[in-house]
């Protein structure tokens, strides 16, 4: 129980009503998950409004309420705080109830379109093998050293972020490195944090049906970088024209990695093939089991990070090179001669990637077919993009369903092919059901071929009207694998 004035600390406020020394047991941003002598913190969301919720919460014991506009019958023994912005204050608040966890961890926060689940993944399993106690915040999943803790968001809620830190630093974890999704940063669901330093991996094509405009999307990744102390680091790609964006007017020090440019952290590319890559950093060559130009970027900004943090360069780059990054991203699945691809590239820029990568390393004498689909309820706009990439890569694509949720996934798939020219719509098939999308790319191959499953990497699910059915593009590929080459 913490006392309610203490956790208002640094909580711009605009009035309040009642005891502000009442003691508080939670702080509750969903009425459903109300208790005894919680704080409600009604927040306006893209559904509902929490203010909605205010009178459902104190009928479930909320003895605080916390919020933008006050309600009109003030509730006699209810204590009311009105504050500026309510989801800033949630995360302030949750920081101040957990005793402000991030100031006694160095907690860095990796945001970027593409690249930040393996970027933050690559530091967790470095800085475990260089034998500090660490946490993980990412979309696959949250960590404690090995310990995982199942993962619902790419960053979790402004209550949950405080809460996992503290557990992190209650286990003597002395590092965490953790996930900012654009979503998050806007929700404020990491207001409150200290951050050691901040990467920016790039921006691309993503999240439109939310933010609404590229350039809201740029100003989302950009507020990270604003708010940063003066004594943490930026720590930008200075390949992607962003960059420089996101360093405009931040305190912070300014730091950057790239390869076709100078910079603070600067590697060439001497070869790339699908066992690993080598990479030439200051003078030294060192072979990585990393797959892709795109993951040298994700290398680099992991040695970044690490030389800021204090590591020893050779120290790091001996680590790094043995470590295989995230799971779902580039498996390889190799079954009677025949080569899957998992990956979880569900951006336009991503699928590019990985296409390029595969058609970088590969003889031409094979065929390359692609599995891919575009969720549902989410940008649409990446559709026919999305879809016009696999089959000008590909010697064939097949699309299928990716999370439909709450749409019809005829339609989607309607709007991927609506991307395609009328002279490659031979190249490819659609099927709806996504095994029956996979099963018929591996009876189309034969020895030597490689299939790519795009969009769902990690995830062990497919999402269709609210229910998460059990998928998995990497299980199923390889019992359809089993089963036909023994046959
Ligand atoms: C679009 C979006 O980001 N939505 C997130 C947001 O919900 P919301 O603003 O829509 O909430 P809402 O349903 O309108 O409700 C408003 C408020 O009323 C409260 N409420 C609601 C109902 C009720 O009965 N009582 C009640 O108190 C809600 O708890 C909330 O505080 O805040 C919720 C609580 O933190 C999140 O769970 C929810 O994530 C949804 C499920 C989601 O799918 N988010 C995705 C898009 C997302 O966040 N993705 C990024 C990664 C994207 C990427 O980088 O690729 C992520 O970080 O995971
Ligand atoms: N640095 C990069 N640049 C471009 N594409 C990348 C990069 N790193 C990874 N990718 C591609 O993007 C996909 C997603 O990578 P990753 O999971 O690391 O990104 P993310 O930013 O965490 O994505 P999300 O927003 O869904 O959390 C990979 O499967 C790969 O296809
Ligand atoms: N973090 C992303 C993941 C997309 C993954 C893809 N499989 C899909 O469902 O669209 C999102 O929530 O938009
Ligand atoms: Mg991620």
């Amino acid at each position: 129980m913490k006392v309610l004035k203490d956790i208002l600390y640094k909580v711009s406020l605009t009035s309040t009503i009642g005891d502000m020394e009442i003691r508080v047991s939670s702080i509750v941003f969903d009425s459903r998950n109300v208790m005894a002598r919680s704080a409600f913190v009604a927040i306006a969301g893209t559904q509902v409004d929490g203010h909605e919720f205010i009178a459902t919460a104190q009928k479930k014991g909320a003895t605080v309420i916390i919020c933008e506009k006050l309600p009109e019958e003030i509730t006699e023994g209810i204590t009311y705080v009105q504050v500026v912005n309510s989801a800033k204050a949630l995360g302030i608040i949750a920081s101040n109830f957990f005793d402000n966890p991030s100031q006694k961890i160095k907690v860095v926060g990796v945001t970027g379109t593409n690249g930040k689940t393996t970027t933050v993944t690559l530091l967790h399993q470095l800085f475990v093998a260089m034998g500090y106690s660490t946490g993980l915040l990412s979309t696959v999943e949250n960590k404690i050293n090995e310990e995982v803790i199942p993962a619902t968001h790419t960053t979790p809620d402004a209550v949950s972020v405080q809460a996992l830190l503290r557990k992190m630093v209650d286990e003597g974890c002395t590092h965490c490195f953790m996930e900012a999704s654009s979503h998050a940063i806007v929700q404020e669901r990491i207001a409150g944090l200290k951050l050691a330093g901040a990467v920016f991996t790039n921006i691309t094509h993503d999240h439109l049906d939310y933010h609404g405009t590229f350039d809201e999307y740029i100003k989302a990744k950009k507020k990270l970088f604003d708010e940063l102390p003066k004594d943490a680091f930026a720590l930008v790609n200075g390949d992607d024209r962003r960059g420089s964006v996101m360093l405009q007017n931040c305190k912070a020090a300014h730091r950057t990695f790239a390869l076709k440019t100078s910079a603070d952290f600067k590697a060439k590319i001497i070869s790339n093939t699908l066992e690993g890559l080598e990479l030439d950093i200051n003078g030294k060559q060192i072979w990585f089991r990393m797959i892709g130009a795109f993951n040298a970027y994700n290398l680099l900004g992991a040695l970044g990070v690490a030389s800021l943090l204090g590591e020893d360069e050779d120290e790091v780059l001996r680590a790094l090179s043995a470590i295989r990054g995230a799971k779902g991203r580039f498996d390889r699945i190799s079954i009677g001669g025949i080569i899957a691809i998992v990956d979880y590239a569900h951006t336009p820029d991503a699928l590019d990637n990985v296409l390029k990568t595969i058609n970088g390393v590969r003889t031409g004498n094979e065929q390359l077919i692609t599995v891919v689909g575009c969720g549902g309820n989410r940008d649409k706009t990446k559709r026919p993009i999305m879809a016009k990439l696999a089959v000008s890569e590909s010697n064939k694509a097949i699309f299928t369903s990716d999370n439909p949720r709450f749409e019809d996934p005829m339609a989607i798939l309607r709007e991927m092919q609506a991307g395609v020219g009328l002279s490659e719509i031979r190249k490819t098939l659609t099927i709806e059901d996504r095994r029956e999308a996979i099963k018929t790319a591996v009876m189309l191959s034969k020895k030597g071929d490689i299939i790519l499953i795009a969009g769902k990497g990690h995830e062990d699910y497919q999402e269709i009207q609210g229910v998460k059915y059990h998928f998995d593009d990497a299980e199923v590929v390889t019992e359809i694998l089993e089963q036909l080459t023994r046959n």
